[in-house]
C-alpha cells in the first residue's frame, strides 16, 4: 500500500471546486479506496489548491493534469514546473462523461451559449458545431461553476459537466454523453508537500530541463532506454525564458530509489540543466513490475538487462560500421590506416572505460581487433577503387 504522509493526522483534500467538478469525483474515488476519513474542501482554482497544499492548510491537493483527448492541462504543469516546490504523490485516471445540462424543458435550438471548462468544451466540439451551431461557447474556471451560473441566469444558457453537478444546481441532464470520444479520460494528480512511501507498481514524474542543444533531449532519453526503463509520458512546456528552450516532464515506471532507475538520473543530471523529481507513487495503471519489490531484481530480470545492453552493443556496433565506411571515401591507396588517430581515440576510451566501470586493458584489445577489421574493411574499399 502507499502511505501518504499527512500533517497533525487531519485528512483534508483540497480540489478543483465548485461541489460537482470531475475533480470531486475524483477526490471521492481516492478517499473511498482509503482507510481512514477525509475532509473535503473544494477551491476556486487549481492555484488555489496549489497554494492550501503548499501553506500545509491541507494535506493533499487533487488537480486535473492530462485528458486522454485534449492532452495535458498547461497551468498544472506550469504551476509545477515554475511556482509550487510539491511533490505528486499518487494519481487517479477517470473516465470521463461530458452532459449537457440546463434546466429541464429547455429546447436545444433555444439555447443561446454553453459554458464550461475550456477542456470540457474542447471534448466535446464536433457536438457543439454539429447540434448547437447558433450557440456562443464560453469559458468558465470549471464545469461545475459553468452548471452553477446557468442555474443563476434567467438566461437559456447550458452547461457541459457532471450529472452531478446538474444535480446539485437544480439542472437537468439534457443530453447525457456528448463527448466526441466515447473513451474520454482525465488523469488527476495528488499534490503534497512530502514524498509518497510507495515500492510496489510505482512510477516516477521528472522535471528535466535541457539546453537547446542538438542531441540534449536524445541523451536524457537514451539514459531510459539504455536500462530499459519504460516512458509513460513526455511533455514540453516553454521554460519562459527564452524561445526555444523547454522543460520536459518525463513519466516513467519505477522507483527513484531502484538502482537502474538511480543510474539513469545520476547520468542525467550530467547532461541536463535541471532534473527535478517530482515525485514517486503508486501508478493508477498495471505496471511491469507489478507486485514485486523493485529492489529485489530476479535472475530472469538481470538477463534480460543484459540482452537488452548486448542488442543496443549490435546496434552501436552496426553504426560504426556505416560511418566508418562513409570515412573511407576520404582514403587513398596506402594511407588507409592512421595510428595517430587509433592512439587518440584509445586513449580518450581508455579514460572513459575508468569512469564508466570497465576495465581498460580490454578496451584496448577490443579495440586493436576492431580497428584492424576497419582497417581491412577500408583497404577493400580503396582497393576496389568503388
Ligand atoms: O578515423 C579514421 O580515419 C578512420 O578511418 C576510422 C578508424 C576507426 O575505426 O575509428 C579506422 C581506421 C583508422 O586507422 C583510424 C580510425
Amino acid at each position: 500500500m502507499c502511505e501518504i504522509k499527512t500533517a497533525n493526522n487531519i485528512n483534508k483534500i483540497a480540489y478543483l471546486g465548485p461541489i460537482g467538478t470531475f475533480c470531486e469525483e475524483a477526490a471521492c474515488k481516492f478517499t473511498m479506496r482509503e482507510q481512514v476519513d477525509w475532509q473535503l474542501l473544494p477551491c476556486g482554482t487549481i492555484v488555489d489548491v496549489f497554494n492550501s497544499v503548499y501553506r500545509g492548510e491541507v494535506d493533499l491537493g487533487i488537480v486535473p493534469i492530462e485528458n486522454s483527448c485534449e492532452g495535458s492541462v498547461n497551468q498544472t504543469l506550469d504551476l509545477l514546473a515554475n511556482e509550487f516546490d510539491l511533490k505528486i504523490t499518487g494519481e487517479i485516471i477517470l473516465p470521463v462523461q461530458q452532459n449537457l445540462i440546463s434546466r429541464q424543458g429547455v429546447e436545444l435550438t433555444a439555447i443561446t451559449r454553453v459554458l464550461s471548462h475550456p477542456q470540457a468544451l474542447a471534448q466535446c466540439r464536433e457536438y457543439l458545431e454539429g447540434h448547437l451551431p447558433g450557440a456562443e461557447p464560453v469559458e468558465i474556471a470549471s464545469t461545475a461553476e459553468a452548471a452553477r451560473q446557468v442555474a443563476l441566469s434567467g438566461e437559456v444558457w447550458a452547461a457541459i459537466g457532471t450529472a452531478g453537478a446538474a444535480a446539485a444546481y437544480g439542472l437537468a441532464v439534457l443530453v447525457p454523453a456528448i463527448n466526441d470520444y466515447s473513451n474520454n479520460e482525465t488523469r488527476f494528480v495528488l499534490l503534497s508537500r512530502f514524498d509518497s512511501d510507495c515500492f510496489w507498481d510505482c512510477k516516477t514524474s521528472l522535471l528535466v530541463y535541457v539546453l537547446n542543444q542538438p542531441g540534449a533531449l536524445s541523451r536524457v532519453l537514451g539514459e531510459f532506454s539504455l536500462r530499459g526503463i519504460n516512458l509513460t509520458k513526455i511533455e514540453s512546456r516553454p521554460t519562459r525564458k527564452k524561445i526555444g528552450e523547454y522543460f520536459f516532464f518525463i513519466d516513467i515506471e519505477g522507483h527513484r530509489l531502484e538502482p537502474k532507475v538511480k543510474e539513469a538520473l545520476e547520468e542525467i543530471r550530467t547532461v541536463a540543466q535541471a532534473v527535478r523529481v517530482l515525485g514517486t507513487y503508486r501508478s493508477a495503471v498495471k505496471v511491469e513490475t507489478a507486485k514485486r519489490s523493485v529492489f529485489e531484481p530476479t535472475l530472469d530480470d538481470l538477463r534480460q538487462e543484459i540482452d537488452m545492453i548486448d542488442d543496443q552493443i549490435i546496434e552501436l556496433l552496426g553504426r560504426r560500421t556505416r560511418t566508418v565506411d562513409k570515412v573511407g571515401n576520404f582514403k587513398k591507396v596506402g594511407s588507409v590506416r592512421d595510428p595517430e588517430r587509433e592512439s587518440r581515440v584509445l586513449e580518450k576510451l581508455r579514460k572513459l572505460a575508468e569512469i564508466k566501470g570497465f576495465d581498460p586493458d580490454v578496451i584496448s584489445k577490443v579495440y586493436r581487433i576492431l580497428f584492424d577489421h576497419f582497417v581491412s574493411l577500408q583497404q577493400k574499399k580503396v582497393d576496389s577503387g568503388q
